[in-house]
């Protein structure tokens, strides 16, 4: 069974995001992930995962203004500086809670253009220099533009081909099953071919983005080909739950803490 970790942006809503650390730890959760730390100090996110024996599996760079709909900046080629910026300030926080993946997000940008893609590239090249003397891996994720209208990157096959276009160590993908079976569907092939690049797995159900086990695919048959891969990374659970958080994990198998 794989590792998962609770996605503490969209799950233990219930509780203060600071608090929703104990909690996962509670509910048998050895490992979390998030969008974005950046409203609290490195050392306090530090201090909760040691606390509550929680390793730090992923979260995102800054996005730029998420609030005002920015959903990344590497693509843009007019916020080159400011993307520099933003992957120092995530390796602040990388460095401060052990984190060994980060995931920039691409933006809003038209997929296929050449500028954008050129500034996405070069940004990627930027972020990997960063983030390889720490040993950090940086992730690509498609995202399907239903839920993220004018992503640049929104295609499985685009990510691998800038992966190995780019030939960085430390430039992986970032499969988000939700996100494949929306774009692609092809999940289990799609796991098969592409799990040599893949840096990080997230699952949500398909196409609520609710709990593991209550849409479309056979989810617990997922996790069963991931142990046959030898898949040995995290799944995150980037998923909203349909009623309480701690009422929606009757499908959750437990690991054994490491
Ligand atoms: O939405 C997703 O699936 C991504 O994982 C993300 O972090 C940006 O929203
Ligand atoms: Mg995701």
């Amino acid at each position: 069974m794989p590792r998962f970790a609770a996605n503490l942006t969209m799950m233990f809503g219930e509780w203060s995001f600071l608090d929703r650390f104990a909690e996962a730890a509670e509910a048998g959760f050895t490992a979390v992930e998030f969008l974005f730390p950046y409203e609290h100090q490195p050392a306090e996110i530090a201090d909760r995962l040691e606390r509550n024996g929680l390793e730090q599996a992923l979260f995102n760079l800054p996005p730029g203004d998420w609030a005002a709909g920015e959903r990344g900046l590497a693509a843009l080629p007019e916020r080159a500086a400011e993307f520099r910026d933003s992957v120092a300030r995530a390796l602040d926080y990388a460095l401060a809670t052990k984190a060994r993946r980060l995931h920039v997000m691409a933006g809003l940008a038209p997929s296929g253009s050449a500028e954008a893609g050129a500034a996405y590239r070069e940004a990627l090249r930027h972020a990997c220099a960063a983030a390889a003397p720490h040993g950090i891996d940086i992730l690509i994720e498609p995202l399907n533009k239903r839920d993220m209208p004018g992503y640049f990157l929104d295609d499985f096959g685009m990510a691998a081909d800038i992966i190995a276009e780019l030939g960085l160590p430390n430039l992986k993908l970032q499969f988000d099953i939700y996100h494949r079976q929306i774009l692609h569907g092809d999940v289990t092939r799609g796991l098969e071919a592409l799990l040599p690049i893949t840096g990080h797995i997230q699952i949500a159900s398909v196409p609520l983005r609710q709990e593991p086990g209550t849409g479309e695919l056979d989810d617990a048959r997922l996790f069963a080909t991931l142990d046959e891969l030898d898949y040995a990374g995290f799944v995150g659970c980037e998923y909203r739950p349909r009623a309480g958080t701690l009422e929606g994990l009757a499908w959750f198998v437990r690991a054994p803490r490491r």
